[in-house]
């Protein structure tokens, strides 16, 4: 049976976009627990913690993350899906979990070209350059510890899925 394939990561990363031409490349179903909430709930993420506040917003991540998963399915999570550690090990257990890994300045680059405010409104309220090298600093542990493999989320989009696929398949043969 093909097992989901999750997507982790800090903002802007990359989980949204690899994700979806990564499902392409397998012939994989996506997901995107993000898209799943606004979907199931009618609001943006800055709704959603606006009227329920971050822990509220959280919960309904981590009820998120088990609804959509599925087998042949790439998911592609928010990037706080790992402070749970509920949520690090029930990845761990259900699939593959791959770490789309760039510096907090490419990171900060990417979102302010788009920074899609309304799924990602401000965590620390700092400017993004400086909450993205602050977000990373302190999850880059929980990222290590929850993926099976770390890819180079630096690359452009195509090379970036080839190195998952290499990654996964050296992974099936061993
Ligand atoms: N490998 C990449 N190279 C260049 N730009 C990228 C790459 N991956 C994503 N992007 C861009 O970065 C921004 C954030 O991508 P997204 O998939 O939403 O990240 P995430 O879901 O991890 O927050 C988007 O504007 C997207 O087009
Ligand atoms: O880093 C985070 O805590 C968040 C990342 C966002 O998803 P993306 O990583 O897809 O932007 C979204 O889940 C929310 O704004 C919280
Ligand atoms: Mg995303």
């Amino acid at each position: 049976m093909s097992l989901p394939i999750y997507l982790i990561g800090a903002r802007g990363c990359g989980k949204t976009t690899i994700g979806q031409a990564l499902s392409q490349a397998l012939g994989y179903a996506f997901s995107d627990t993000d898209h799943n909430l606004q979907l199931t709930t009618q609001r943006t993420v800055a709704e959603i913690v606006a009227a329920e506040g971050w822990d509220s917003f959280r919960a309904r991540e981590t009820e998120s993350l088990r609804a959509v998963t599925a087998p042949a399915t790439v998911i592609a999570t928010g990037g706080g899906m790992v402070l749970a550690e509920v949520n690090r090990r029930f990845m761990r257990e259900h699939g593959q979990v791959i770490w789309l890994n760039a510096p907090s300045t490419v990171l900060a680059d990417r979102l302010e070209r788009q920074p899609e405010a309304a799924q990602r409104p401000t965590l620390t309220g700092r400017p993004i350059a400086e909450e993205m090298s602050d977000i990373l600093r302190e999850r880059a542990h929980l990222y290590r510890q929850t993926a099976h493999h770390e890819v180079n989320a630096m690359q452009a989009p195509e090379q970036v899925v080839d190195q998952i696929l290499q990654s996964l398949s050296l992974a099936r043969a061993s």
